[in-house]
């Protein structure tokens, strides 16, 4: 384990583990696989000092090439030590599972800003530390990079760090060596088999955060509603957990007395957190589950009820069942939705919202889980009256055979396919009648599309406006 004295001595101002990132004065980590000398050498030729690799130095790199059992765990605890240890001076809350995270972690930061603690947020839409905030690359980011923010949040104040935690990077190591003191878990359905392979696999990465990342005397929140939350709070063992059921299993502690969901918005009665119900803009089932998780995390950590109410009527989470469009009559919403049980769950509340006609714009990314196409094409044609199937971020893909798996899982003729995703929203608007709801699903927050490699600025809100308006 490299000390700080080690790092001082070397002459280390960096830490990289990305040829293409590296910059002088930078300690590379040349993590395992055929090309790791090959990245070893570009970095020092960028002026990084020296490399961190698990083989036998190369010869003419001897004076310069640190020799490790695992470069993973030598990069997380030369971390800990470079940024001086950021996670002992922050509480740092987590949440996983396939939907929700998003949101639920905005909530949590919200509430924890409303106990007058400055916090950091990290996550698919952003990384913001108080009142700063840049757009994100990936829901969690590399353990380079997590770090980082860490200390920058430490240095600009911060006490508590709220993050998502995604299945990828507790796979990969992205958290490595990071304890939270508070750990919730949302659901888990279909996504990610590409990575994962299996749901089994899935499950276990997910796992791992209450396993390796959880402190002893932390706290696990569970959604035992889902199948996979049930297995998991029997299987974890921690000081606390939490079981929370919307539905009214038996076994939680947590079960609202009522959910009373509206156009905008709903109320709770949850007689174990409060007796005055409890009120929020956040609409449909699906919210109340993230609401209902996030609401017995806070009341576990002690947040007080003000904040949990105050929180609950102010979030926003941009995106997600986002009402873009309104005229007293006609509504589009942008949503997040790209997974089977996203769309599922989102077509089923616009259900409730609509006196006409239901009609969905879709795509699947390209590049990721195939499985999960033919599955939303058969979920968005049983559950909307209309479907207009187009692209997500195609990729590397060619669009029309992503939209081919897709419809592969439709068998009426209620669709249209439009490979333009600009073409496609253009046209559902145009379609819509009074008392119709347009759900534009798949994208919510980005303001990006990725075609091949290339990334460029699409933002299915301004779409919506520049036609409806
Ligand atoms: C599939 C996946 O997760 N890949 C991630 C993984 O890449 P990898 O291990 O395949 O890396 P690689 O590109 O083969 O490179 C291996 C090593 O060599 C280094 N390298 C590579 C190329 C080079 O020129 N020089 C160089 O030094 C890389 O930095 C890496 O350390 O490790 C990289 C470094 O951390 C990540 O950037 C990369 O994320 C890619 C970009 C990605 O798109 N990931 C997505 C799927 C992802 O992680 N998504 C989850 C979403 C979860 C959710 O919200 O549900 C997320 O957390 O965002
Ligand atoms: N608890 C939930 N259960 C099922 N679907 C949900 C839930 N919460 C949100 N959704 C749906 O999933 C979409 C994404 O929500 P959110 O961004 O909060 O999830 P996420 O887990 O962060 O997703 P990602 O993995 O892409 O970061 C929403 O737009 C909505 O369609
Ligand atoms: N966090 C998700 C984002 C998917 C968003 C969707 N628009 C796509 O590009 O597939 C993932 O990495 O699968
Ligand atoms: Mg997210």
């Amino acid at each position: 384990m490299l000390s700080e004295t080690a790092l001082k001595n070397m002459g280390i101002r960096g830490l990289c583990d990305d040829s293409r990132k590296a910059s002088p004065g930078d300690l590379f980590f040349a993590l395992p696989g055929a090309q790791a000398e090959e990245f070893a050498r570009i970095a020092l030729s960028k002026g990084a000092v020296a490399v961190v690799g698990e083989t036998e130095a190369p010869q003419d790199l001897a004076s310069k090439w640190i020799r490790v059992s695992s470069v993973k765990e030598e990069r997380a605890s030369t971390a800990k030590t470079f940024f001086k240890d950021p996670f002992s001076k922050l509480s740092a809350h987590a949440v996983t599972g396939t939907n929700g995270k998003t949101t639920s972690a905005f909530l949590m930061d919200a509430m924890l800003s409303g106990e007058g603690r400055k916090t950091a947020l990290l996550g698919t839409i952003c990384k913001r530390i108080g009142d700063r905030v840049v757009a994100s690359n990936l829901t969690t980011p590399g353990i380079l990079e997590l770090y980082a923010f860490a200390a920058e949040a430490v240095n600009a104040g911060c006490s508590d760090l709220v993050m998502e935690v995604s299945s990828h990077s507790l796979h990969q190591g992205r958290i490595q060596g990071i304890h939270y003191q508070s750990a919730l878990f949302s659901n888990l359905t279909e996504d990610h088999l590409d990575y994962h392979k299996t749901m089994e696999n899935y499950f276990q990465a997910k796992k791992l955060l209450f396993t390796h990342y959880l402190s002893e005397d932390g706290v696990a929140v569970i959604n035992i509603d889902d199948a996979y939350g049930m297995r998991l709070f029997d299987e974890v063992d921690v000081a606390q957990k939490v079981s929370v059921s919307r539905l009214g299993n038996a076994k939680a502690v947590i079960v609202p007395q009522s959910v009373q969901s509206g156009e905008d918005g709903m109320i709770l009665q949850v007689p174990a957190i409060s007796e005055k119900p409890f009120q929020t803009g956040l609409v449909g089932e699906f919210n109340a589950d993230n609401v209902l998780l996030v609401m017995s995390w806070a009341k576990s950590i002690g947040i007080s009820e003000n904040s949990i109410r105050q929180a609950l009527n102010t979030v926003k989470v941009p995106g997600r069942f986002e009402m873009t469009f309104n005229d007293g009559s006609r509504r589009v919403f942008v949503d997040y939705a790209h997974t089977p049980d996203a769309l599922e769950r989102v077509l089923r509340v616009a259900r409730t919202l609509c006196r006409g006609k239901l009609s969905v714009v879709f795509g699947c990314g390209g590049d990721r889980d195939r499985n999960k196409r033919h599955i939303m094409g058969e979920i968005a044609e049983r559950d909307a009256d209309f479907v207009w199937v187009t692209s997500d971020n195609p990729r590397t893909e060619k669009p029309e055979d992503i939209i081919a798996e897709i419809i592969g899982g439709m068998h009426s003729d209620h669709f249209k396919v439009i490979v333009s995703r600009e073409e496609a929203i253009r046209a559902a608007c145009k379609a819509m009648q009074a008392g119709d709801v347009l759900i534009v699903a798949g994208k919510g927050h980005e303001n990006y599309q990725i075609i091949g490699k290339t990334k460029q600025h699409f933002d299915d809100h301004e779409i919506i406006l520049r036609e409806m308006c």
